[in-house]
């Protein structure tokens, strides 16, 4: 079959999204590795699927697939680029719109100058709802990592998350640590790894290593955890500018039991056709 997409980013954060409500098709994992493949297929860090909601209450289904393959359960880039795909392809004239992804529903607005703000739901901070290995929850934990101890804090966004505060994005080893800390024991479903450096309690810088892909330009679900955790362990206010390689988003959060906002840009790159 000749697959309709649309090639996109948040912030160099890259995704092909796929219409599943024009186009019948069953998604294979193998056409998923296809798809995302930077050499014999598309190629993007995430996999964006758009299809009919479950729930009659919500507007659409929202499905992500990393580039190896993995489905998971929140990507806050995409869920910007959703929205700005839904919008263009007149799927809906709605101006807020409600999803439902595998971890909940998250509702998306187009604000006048053409950013997205997402209410991203509220993050999740009991260990076993992260799910991180932990006694108690706590604003940070110490974890050994090849005989050192290191601090971060544990969030999930809808998706695992581990947070380190570093003093120099620019240094960090994110590329030595990152899969270390994704794949350790204590996040039974592996995490995404945050590097943060607080420039003020209204700034950080943050780079990410994602789950399933490897480092990326921007990670909104990341950008998120990182804030809450910052401002968990007392380091940041309830605005903060989250600037990351690829550019940055605004992050808003009132504290525990209220949801994460998000505002950034969506953009749309190329419209193609796959042969699967
Ligand atoms: N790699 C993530 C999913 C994509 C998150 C990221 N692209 C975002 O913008 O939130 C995970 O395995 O949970």
């Amino acid at each position: 079959m000749l697959l309709h997409f649309t090639k996109m980013h948040g912030l160099g954060n890259d995704f092909v999204v796929i219409d599943l409500i024009t186009q019948r098709y069953r998604l294979r994992p193998k056409d998923i590795l296809l798809i995302a493949d930077r050499h014999f297929g598309i190629g993007c860090d995430q996999v964006l699927v758009v299809e009919h909601p479950r729930n009659p209450d919500v507007d659409f289904r929202y499905r992500i697939y990393n580039c190896d393959g993995s489905e998971v359960e929140q990507c806050g880039n995409g869920a910007r680029c959703f929205a700005k795909f839904v919008l263009d392809k007149k799927l809906t004239g709605k101006r807020k719109i409600k999803v439902e992804t595998s971890s909940g529903i998250i509702e998306l607005g187009v604000t006048a100058d053409k950013q997205v703000r997402v209410n991203m739901g509220k993050p999740q901070l009991k260990p076993a709802d992260i799910p991180f290995q932990a006694e108690a929850t706590a604003p940070s934990y110490n974890l050994d990592v090849d005989g050192q101890s290191l601090s971060l804090g544990a969030v999930s966004m809808g998706n695992p998350h581990g947070v380190l505060v570093v003093n120099d994005v620019a240094t960090a080893p994110v590329l030595e640590l990152g899969p270390v800390l994704e794949a350790h024991p204590r996040f039974p479903q592996k995490a995404n790894i945050g590097f943060m450096q607080i420039i003020d309690r209204r700034n950080i810088k943050l780079r990410v290593f994602e789950r399933g892909v490897g480092e990326t330009l921007a990670c909104g679900t990341g950008a998120c955890a990182a804030v809450v955790a910052g401002q968990e362990q007392g380091l940041l206010d309830q605005s903060v500018t989250v600037t990351l390689p690829g550019g940055a988003l605004l992050i808003e959060w009132r504290g525990q039991g209220h949801p994460v906002m998000m505002t950034g840009p969506a953009t749309t790159v190329f419209e193609g056709a796959i042969q699967l």
